[in-house]
């Protein structure tokens, strides 16, 4: 009988609680897969995604929270607009397409100058390091590649997905 009780007041307060709005930003080097990240986390196909050009304003619910992410473009010229939406954002996720090892100096640089805003200061970090499978590429960490100063006041979270390739 408590437990039932216990179960419903928790219940009635999930209920009441407010609904939560939350703002994150989705940046990262063009063809990384930030709009594929995006359209995965919306269940949708990932396949045949055109480039960004500016950004994309995408609205979801999960669970309790109004979630709007901002998929930015991530081309060299567009990349200017991005701090323009830090200071509305909770927090960053970063995606780093880690077979584009060409493009690592690139990434480093990019994603440092991106912790360092001051708008970023504090904020949670989520680094995404995509992998193509058809690559050698063994998983190496991103995360330590990046110069840790900036990063030591952030919350900070690497997570890795696996970019799966169509089978030709
Ligand atoms: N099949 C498949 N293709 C992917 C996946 N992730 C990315 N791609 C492809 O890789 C290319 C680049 O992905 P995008 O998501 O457009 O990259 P982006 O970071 O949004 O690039 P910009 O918008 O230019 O900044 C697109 O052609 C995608 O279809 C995946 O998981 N599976
Ligand atoms: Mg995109």
């Amino acid at each position: 009988m408590f437990s039932l009780m216990a179960n419903c007041c928790n219940w009635l307060k999930r209920w009441r609680e407010p609904v939560r709005k939350v703002t994150l930003v989705i940046v990262g080097l063009d063809n990384a897969g930030k709009t594929a990240t995006v359209k995965g986390i919306q269940g949708e196909s990932p396949e045949d995604v055109a480039p960004t050009v500016g950004f994309s304003k995408i609205d979801l619910k999960q669970g309790r929270f109004e979630v709007t992410i901002f998929d930015l473009g991530g081309g060299k010229r567009i990349r200017g607009i991005w701090k323009n939406y830090y200071a509305e954002a909770y927090g960053i996720i970063f995606v780093v397409d880690s077979s584009d090892t060409e493009r690592m100096e690139e990434t480093k640089e990019t994603m440092t100058e991106v912790l360092r805003h001051p708008r970023i200061s504090g904020k949670p970090i989520l680094v995404e390091q995509r992998e193509r499978k058809e690559t050698e590429f063994g998983g190496r960490s991103i995360p330590n590649e990046v110069d840790s100063e900036p990063i030591s006041s952030n919350p900070f979270q690497p997570i890795s997905t696996v970019i799966t390739e169509k089978k030709q």
